[in-house]
């Protein structure tokens, strides 16, 4: 055990040769975002503990983390509060043209009293579809039910039935049941092997027209090409993403230009206070991790 910590910092980017250097003898990585591969790893004989500060690992290539016996941690709890809060607004904002009726008053634009060309659509009492029923997903389920009476149904691997008895939700199997009546979609999953484009022309084709598309899983779940094709087509009414297959999202991208397309630059869980207790959090657990003790955030996989 080394008698004292120190605390090194590097753009491993912009000062990759520091970085590899203070990598070469840290016993714990810290930090958001970065790719942790093979390559990466080869520059840290000592790492024990890798402190992700996200809940979404999809940027650690955990097999090749646990071949090594090093712990992987992350952010679960702290964060689903303001992230539901984020993709409920969302579905506000898109469902009821917010942005772009703010772009029109800022613009001195508004000058006579709004007629139906403008008008948005209800979200309270409509159906609401999630993909993916975990910590998050139950949130906004519960935030649905309970305070906008919303019909909740919900599509994940494993049904969730203590989840269905606190927030009202019900179970779909199959995926398609979903797609064809819920009036809002929401995508909640991780980014997995098993979820890489999971999403894509044939998913659109299924949903309703006046359907409203919500991204705030991960880019890379969604086509996001046959998206914007589905957006262009009118197969879908709307959509609200936090989340693109490239970030961040390319100043000419087709979906800037779309007023039914709200977009938001991946700011879920962007709040002082949760991004703070994220900090903290993970700090925690890159502490545990390398003073020998079971961090409580490990990383389980799958
Ligand atoms: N936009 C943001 O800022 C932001 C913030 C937090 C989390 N996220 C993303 O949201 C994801 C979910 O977070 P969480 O804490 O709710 O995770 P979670 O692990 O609690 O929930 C994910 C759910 O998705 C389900 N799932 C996985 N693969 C599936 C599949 N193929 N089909 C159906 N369901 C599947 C799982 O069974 C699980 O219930 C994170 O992994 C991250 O990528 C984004
Ligand atoms: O996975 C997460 O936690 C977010 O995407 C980053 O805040």
């Amino acid at each position: 055990m080394k008698e004292h910590s120190e605390v090194w910092i590097a753009r491993p980017k912009k000062q990759q040769e520091t970085f590899y250097r203070y990598l070469k003898e840290a016993d714990a990585l810290y930090g958001a975002g970065l790719k942790v591969d093979e390559e990466l790893l080869s520059h840290a004989p000592n790492i024990k503990v890798i402190s992700n500060v996200s809940v979404g690992y999809d940027n650690l290539d955990m097999e090749a983390i646990t071949k090594r016996g090093i712990i992987a941690t992350h952010t679960p709890t702290v964060l689903i509060d303001t992230m539901a809060d984020t993709m409920f607004g969302l579905m506000l904002a898109t469902a009821r043209r917010m942005p772009e009726l703010h772009r029109m008053v800022k613009e001195g634009q508004w000058k006579k009293p709004m007629t139906s060309e403008f008008f948005g659509t209800n979200v309270h009492h409509k159906k609401l579809g999630i993909i993916g029923m975990g910590r998050i997903g139950e949130e906004v389920a519960r935030r649905a039910s309970v305070g906008f009476h919303m019909d909740v149904t919900y599509h994940n691997r494993t049904r969730k039935p203590e989840a269905e008895a606190q927030t009202g939700a019900s179970f779909a199997e199959d995926i398609d049941e979903l797609l064809e009546t819920s009036d809002f979609i929401m995508l909640m999953t991780p980014l997995t092997d098993a979820t890489h484009h999971m999403i894509g022309a044939e998913t659109f084709r299924k949903m309703k027209q006046s359907a409203i598309f919500l991204n705030g899983g991960r880019g890379a779940v969604v086509v996001e090409e046959e998206l914007i094709d589905a957006l262009h087509q009118g197969e879908i009414a709307g959509a609200g993403l936090d989340v693109f297959e490239k970030e961040p999202l390319h100043p000419e991208s087709p979906l800037l230009s779309m007023d039914n397309v709200v977009t938001l630059p991946h700011i879920g869980t962007a709040t002082h206070e949760t991004r703070h207790a994220m900090y903290v959090d993970a700090a925690k657990q890159c502490i545990d991790g390398v003073l020998g003790k079971r961090p409580e955030h490990v990383i389980q996989g799958g």
